[in-house]
């Protein structure tokens, strides 16, 4: 029996008792692409913390413990600032509240970029401090050869290529990607080398359709798009931005829902009962008998 305050800890390091519901493995999500082929696409959703992870659990095939919390959690203005101890934390509390979905932890810059060792300590740190199942990192060709060092040592790996948000001051913004022929041809031999690499998916940010049409085909492994192509083999999205908890959000977003009004509202008929001393009312005040 479990109640809505109850959270399922059955599959953190500080318990690690079995789950009464197996948890997906990374072998099968790469194994729904068969033959260049996804039946039914890949649902992944952010999470960062264990009542959100709770909720969306059920309902996701992944969970990405996105670095973007730097900017939807911290109000920070980039990913750049964003540190292990902070993905760490969120990715634990994450899995904490999840039991069926594969939790994927993003590696914040400069945890990775200077050496396949550099890359395995950041890494191992991540998930032997969550109990998450694998790491995320931004890039390609570049990327290949730490993908094949993690991935041959015990650590899943997603790739993301395309607009690759920890690159904001080269790439001068966040504007799509693959509109010229030199960036599109980059981008599809990016997402190959990730694949030759192990990648066991490849996440595809703000690339031009046909380019994330192409990239999808070009690999085996499931690509997950975000402002790419309903063809891609997933789809992702920030969940407070689907969720309509922020006024400017990047054009690929559908807001799914109307959170951030629905908390003003609440915020507001709290303040106005306070102020008018009706709440609390007896059913939440305390009597000696
Ligand atoms: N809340 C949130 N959602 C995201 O999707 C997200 C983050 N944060 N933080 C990390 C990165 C940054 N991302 C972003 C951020 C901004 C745009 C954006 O505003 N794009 C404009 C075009 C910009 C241009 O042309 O220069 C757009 O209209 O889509 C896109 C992706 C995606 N990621
Ligand atoms: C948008 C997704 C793919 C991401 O990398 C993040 O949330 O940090
Ligand atoms: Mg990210």
């Amino acid at each position: 029996m479990s109640t809505t305050f109850q959270l399922d800890t059955s599959t953190s390091r500080a318990n690690p008792t079995p789950a009464p519901m197996k948890r997906l493995t990374v072998p099968r999500i790469r194994a729904r692409k068969k033959d260049g082929e996804t039946e039914t696409p890949l649902v992944m959703l952010t999470a960062y913390t264990a009542r959100q992870a709770q909720l969306l659990d059920s309902h996701c095939d992944l969970l990405l413990v996105g670095d973007s919390l730097g900017q939807v959690i911290y109000g920070l203005p980039s990913t750049i600032p964003v540190t292990l101890r902070m993905m760490a934390d969120h990715a634990a509390a994450v899995v904490r509240g999840s039991y069926h979905a594969v939790v994927v932890v993003d590696m914040p810059f400069g945890s990775y970029e200077e050496s396949p060792q550099k890359a395995f300590e950041s890494a191992s740190f991540l998930l032997k401090e969550s109990g998450a199942a694998a790491v995320k990192l931004e890039g390609g060709e570049a990327m290949a050869e730490t993908v094949a060092f993690l991935s041959q040592r015990g650590i899943p790996v997603m790739g993301h290529v395309g607009l690759t948000p920890q690159a904001v001051n080269v790439l001068g913004g966040y504007a799509a990607r693959g509109r010229s022929d030199a960036e599109a041809d980059k981008i599809v031999g990016d997402a190959k080398a990730l694949d030759e690499a192990g990648a066991f998916s490849i996440v595809i940010e703000g690339v031009v359709e046909p380019i994330a049409i192409a990239a999808t085909q070009a690999v085996a492994a499931p690509t997950i798009g975000i402002g790419a192509s309903a063809q891609c083999d997933g789809q992702v999205l920030v969940t407070e931005d689907m969720l309509g908890m922020f006024e400017r959000v990047p054009r690929f977003v559908k807001k799914y829902g109307n959170i951030a009004e629905t908390i003003e509202q609440t915020a507001q008929k709290y303040a106005q009962e306070v102020r008018e001393r009706s709440f609390p009312t007896e059913d939440q005040t305390y009597q000696p008998k």
